[in-house]
C-alpha cells in the first residue's frame, strides 16, 4: 500500500508534430522523438502526500498542463507515453473506461484557467452544479440544497438567484468560484488547478486563490497548483516543483524558496518577478526564450540559457539529487560560482 496521494514516475510523452515545430540545432543534440513526433515530457517524476499542496511552476511550454492532464489521462490525440501515474494505489494507465470515469468524477477534480470553457453556456449554474452532484449519487431533491450550501461556503452572495443565472450573467471571478465549488462538491482527494486565476483581473485573482487555499486546507484536499508565478505558488503551496523543458529541475519547500533555491533557472525566475526589485529599477528577465522539451538540449535542459553553464552541462545530463531541504538537477550546485 502506497502512502502517496499522487506518484508520477519517469513520465515521458511525445506528440505528433510538424517538422516546423521540431528543434533547430544539430540532430541528436535535441530531444527529438521518433520520426514525426516531438518530445514534450522528458521524464517527470513527482510525489504528493495526502492533503499536500504542490506548486508546479515554469514558463509557457514547459509541460505543466500536460503533466496535470496525464493524472486524468486527458492526453492530446496521438500522444505516446511511458512511465506511470498512480493516484493512491490506482495505476491510472491501466484503468478501464469505468475506472477512468470514477477517477475523473470522484477522486480527482480539475480546475482550468478559463471558467467559461468549463461551464456549459446555455445551462444555468444550478443545472451545472446539480449535474456534478447527481454524478455523486445525490438525489435531484437534495442537489439544490447541497449546491446552495457549497456556494455559500465559498462566499458567493445571493445564492438562490445565482443558481438560476447563466454563465454570461456572472463575472469571470464569480464563475471560477462556481467551478471551484463544483470541484469541491465531488469531495475529491486531489484538485488539479491549472493556472486557475490567469484569466482574471488582479484583485479577483487574489480572492479566488484565497478561497481555493482556505477550502482545500479545511477539507484536507491535495492541491496540484500550476502557475508560471513562483511567488504566488509559494504563497499557497507546501512545496514547489520547478519545471523546465519537460522535466522537473528542482523541488523545494515553499517557505525556503528564497533561501534554498539552487537551480540557476529557479534563481532566474525569482529575479524576474516584479516584487524582486525596488520600484523604478530595471526588472531582469530570464535570459533567452522559453524552450519546450523538443528544443532543449538532451543533456542539461537549461544549458542553452544558463548564465553559469560549463562544459559538463553540454555533455552529461545532471542527476536529480537531494541537497539541503530540496532536490535539484544541476551539475554546478555546490560550486562557488553559483552562490558567490
Ligand atoms: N494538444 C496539443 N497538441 C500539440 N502540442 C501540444 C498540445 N498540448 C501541449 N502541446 C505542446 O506540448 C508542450 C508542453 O505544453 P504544456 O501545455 O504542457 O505547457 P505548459 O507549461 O502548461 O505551458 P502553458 O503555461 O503555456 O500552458 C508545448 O510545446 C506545447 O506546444
Amino acid at each position: 500500500m502506497s502512502t502517496d496521494l499522487l506518484r508520477i514516475d519517469d513520465l515521458r510523452m511525445e506528440l505528433p508534430g510538424p517538422e516546423g515545430h521540431r528543434a533547430h540545432g544539430p540532430e541528436g543534440h535535441r530531444a527529438h522523438g521518433p520520426k514525426g513526433h516531438r518530445s514534450v515530457l522528458r521524464g517527470v517524476s513527482l510525489r504528493m502526500a495526502p492533503g499536500e499542496a504542490l506548486g508546479l511552476v515554469g514558463e509557457s511550454g514547459s509541460g505543466k498542463s500536460l503533466t496535470a492532464r496525464s493524472v486524468l489521462r486527458l492526453l492530446p490525440r496521438g500522444a505516446r507515453t511511458s512511465g506511470t501515474v498512480h493516484v493512491r494505489d490506482t495505476d491510472v494507465g491501466s484503468l478501464d473506461a469505468g475506472g477512468l470515469r470514477r477517477l475523473r468524477s470522484r477522486e480527482v477534480a480539475m480546475v482550468f484557467q478559463d471558467p467559461r470553457a468549463t461551464v456549459n453556456p446555455v445551462r444555468t449554474i444550478g443545472d451545472f452544479l446539480g449535474e456534478v452532484l447527481r454524478e455523486q449519487g445525490v438525489s435531484r431533491a437534495d442537489a439544490e440544497a447541497r449546491a446552495s450550501r457549497i456556494l455559500t461556503e465559498i462566499g458567493v452572495d445571493r445564492v438562490p438567484q445565482r443558481l438560476r443565472q447563466h454563465p454570461y450573467e456572472l463575472s469571470g471571478g464569480l464563475l471560477q468560484r462556481v467551478v471551484i465549488a463544483a470541484a469541491l462538491a465531488t469531495e475529491p482527494a486531489l484538485i488539479l488547478a491549472d493556472e486557475p486565476t490567469t484569466a482574471l483581473d488582479v484583485t479577483t485573482q487574489e480572492e479566488v486563490v484565497a478561497i481555493l487555499d482556505e477550502q482545500r486546507r479545511q477539507r484536507s484536499v491535495g492541491l496540484l497548483f500550476i502557475s508560471h508565478d513562483l511567488e504566488l505558488a509559494a504563497a499557497v503551496c507546501d512545496r514547489i516543483a520547478v519545471m523546465y523543458a519537460g522535466t522537473i529541475v528542482e523541488v523545494l519547500p515553499a517557505d525556503r524558496l528564497h533561501e534554498e533555491a539552487r537551480h540557476p533557472y529557479t534563481q532566474a525566475l525569482l529575479r524576474a518577478r516584479p516584487g524582486s526589485v525596488a520600484p523604478g529599477a530595471r526588472l531582469e528577465t530570464v535570459p533567452g526564450r522559453p524552450q519546450s522539451a523538443f528544443d532543449a538540449p538532451a543533456t542539461c535542459v537549461f544549458a542553452d540559457r544558463c548564465p553559469a553553464v560549463e562544459d559538463i552541462c553540454r555533455t552529461t545530463a545532471p542527476e536529480f539529487r537531494v541537497v539541503g531541504t530540496g532536490e535539484v538537477a544541476c551539475h554546478l550546485v555546490g560550486a562557488e560560482a553559483l552562490h558567490g
